[in-house]
């Protein structure tokens, strides 16, 4: 079963994965912030997507890391490569989810 795989593939990443659990509970601060400022649905909206996006990296990265190093699990430049870049795509979105914080906290509190 397709959704038996995904939940597999969930408690996989939170068990192996201290990055992936720190996101969750980030994104559980989040979704707390957001029942504590009741802002306007836009702004659930973006928040929502947001965490989604860096949950989804962080699954990816997590599958990319465990694919490179049973393929190749000596030392090369281009696993280097891969993982670095899969790391800064995680990189780029939690930055994104600072600003969107900042700006919810600025706007409403
Ligand atoms: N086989 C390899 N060859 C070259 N560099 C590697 C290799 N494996 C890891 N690295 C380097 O070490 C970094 C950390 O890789 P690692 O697989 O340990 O990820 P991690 O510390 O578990 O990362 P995350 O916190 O995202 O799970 C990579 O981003 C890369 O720069």
């Amino acid at each position: 079963m397709r959704a038996g795989f995904a939940l597999a593939g969930l408690r996989a990443a939170w068990s192996l994965e201290s990055s992936f659990r720190t996101q969750v509970l980030a994104a559980l601060a989040a979704l707390v912030l957001l029942f504590a400022l009741q802002p306007p649905v836009i702004w659930w909206a973006l928040v929502l997507v947001v965490i989604a996006f860096i949950l989804a990296a962080e699954l990816f990265n997590t599958a990319l890391e465990h694919l490179a190093d049973h393929l190749h699990p000596e030392q090369h430049p281009k696993i280097r490569l891969a993982k670095d870049c899969a790391a800064a795509a995680v990189l780029v979105l939690s930055m994104a989810a600072l600003g969107l914080s900042a700006l919810m906290l600025w706007q409403f509190l």
